[in-house]
């Protein structure tokens, strides 16, 4: 009888079917795992990618940290239609910022597009300084106004950089490009209202921006001299009058004031650490052509215009509340008689060599007006009456009066408002009718407008 050798064999092909089994159990298991491993991986890697880069729409009243990675990629490599960084872009920026008079300066003006800053980026340029501009184009009012400006200013051979003050990147590639001898700090944000909807703007702004263009003036070398704008807010609830240099400015009644005031210590601190020349121009409620939509004798000329009703804040005591008013051409020849005696810095390379100059001015009319009078100028100019509603000041960060002592910085470099609200108005309202074309009689008497008045 044949042995039956088929036995073993079977328990081989049973055990090799087995074992076949479980390896392919086992690499079913181990590719499932592995393909959970890489779907997790990829769904973290999403996440981060989605946390860290949001869509460049992000909007401008984003978290800070958001929008400095979003002003990061959008302004460090692109503005506009130039790549940042590119040969045609160092050309315009170093165009825009050569000097045409003998020790002409070099001037970045940040805040260039706004309306102090426009008017003295085109001052500096008139008299042979070379100007950059900086500025963000943010919404807090029409961007429009603010391009319209820029092109204002690209006639005049000066060119605006479109980026973050937060964006380091950029701020140290401007200086890496041109050596500034001075920057004139005017980009803000400004409105003593606006700081109870949204207060992270100016903390971001006003604070974060001032110490991150601090941190790179201090590094780079030469250091440039600064001159900035300071707020005749940060005296708050100052009852002295009219306001001194020396006066308290520890009780703000802003936020808005509060960042500025904030910037002043600041300004102290990277003086004292790091030799930066530093002078804080505290502006008086500064108006004119080109001005702030924002501003009440802007938006007053526009509802008396259309017939809306305005508000006309009266002291909780029923006082009238009053400004000093000042003219935007007056405010100019501050800001350049400040940029013309700032002494140089004196560190190099993030070192103090030495005591560095470090000021503030009031610069102011030295007349406060109450805003009642202001509406009655505006309605004569406007030749019609306003709706007025007399209302008791809201807790909105107002103060009832401001009024400045200028003597400082009449004696340093001869600071002298000339200009009364009553002329400085007439000239706003002609600009506003010619650059809005509002047709009135208004319009013709102003046919001949220059732009750059
Ligand atoms: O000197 C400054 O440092 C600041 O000046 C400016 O602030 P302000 O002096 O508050 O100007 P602005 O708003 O035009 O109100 C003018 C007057 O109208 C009153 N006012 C205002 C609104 C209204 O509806 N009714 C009204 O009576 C109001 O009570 C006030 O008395 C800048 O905006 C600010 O950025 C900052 O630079």
């Amino acid at each position: 009888m044949p042995t039956d050798t088929s036995k073993p064999m079977k328990l081989e092909r049973y055990n090799s079917y087995i074992r076949k089994v479980h390896s392919t159990k086992l690499l079913n298991a181990s590719s499932k795992f592995l393909f959970r491993v890489t779907l997790l991986i990829a769904l973290v890697l999403i996440l981060f990618f989605t946390i860290n880069y949001p869509p460049l729409s992000d909007n401008t009243h984003s978290a800070p940290h958001h929008h400095h990675r979003h002003s990061f990629l959008s302004t460090s490599l692109f503005s506009g239609s130039s790549l940042v960084g590119g040969a045609a872009w160092e050309k315009q920026v170093r165009h825009s910022s050569t000097p045409r008079r003998v020790n002409g300066f070099s001037v970045l003006v940040t805040g260039a597009a706004g309306f102090i800053g426009s008017h003295c980026s085109l001052a500096l340029k008139k008299r042979g300084d070379g100007v950059l501009g900086l500025d963000n184009f943010n919404d807090y009012y029409d961007p429009s106004l603010k391009r319209a400006r820029q092109n204002l200013l690209s006639k005049h051979q000066i060119f605006i950089v479109e980026g973050d003050l937060n964006d380091g990147p950029l701020l140290t590639k401007l200086f890496d490009v041109v050596p500034f001898t001075h920057v004139l700090h005017l980009a803000a944000q400004a409105g003593v209202r606006y700081a109870m909807q949204n207060p992270q703007s100016y903390v971001k702004s006003n604070i974060a921006g001032f110490v991150n263009l601090l941190e790179v003036a201090k590094a780079v070398n030469p250091q440039p001299a600064i001159v900035w704008a300071s707020s005749s807010s940060v005296y708050g609830l100052n009852t002295e009058n009219p306001f001194s240099e020396r006066d308290r400015t520890d009780r703000p009644a802003s936020l808005y004031a509060a960042t500025k005031k904030a910037g002043e210590e600041i300004a102290h601190t990277y003086n004292h650490i790091y030799g930066l020349s530093l002078t804080g121009l505290r502006f008086f409620t500064v108006y004119g052509p080109w001005g702030r939509p924002d501003m009440a004798y802007f938006f007053f000329t526009k509802d008396i215009l259309q017939g809306k009703p305005i508000d006309i804040y009266r002291t909780q005591d029923q006082k009238a509340v009053a400004r000093d008013f000042t003219y935007i051409d007056d405010v100019v020849k501050g800001c350049l008689g400040a940029l013309d005696t700032a002494e140089k810095s004196t560190g190099s390379g993030g070192k103090k060599k030495g005591p560095a100059q470090l000021r503030v001015y009031n610069l102011g009319n030295t007349s406060p007006v109450p805003v009642g009078r202001l509406v009655s100028i505006l309605e004569g100019l406007l030749n019609t009456k306003a709706k007025k509603h007399v209302i008791t000041l809201p807790r909105n960060g107002d103060v009832p009066y401001t009024h400045a002592n200028v003597t400082l910085a009449y004696k340093d470099f001869g600071y002298k408002p000339t200009t009364d609200l009553a002329s400085g108005l007439r000239k706003f309202v002609k600009w506003y009718v010619n650059y809005f074309g509002i047709e009135s009689k208004h319009s013709k008497e102003t046919q001949h407008f220059d732009e750059s008045s």
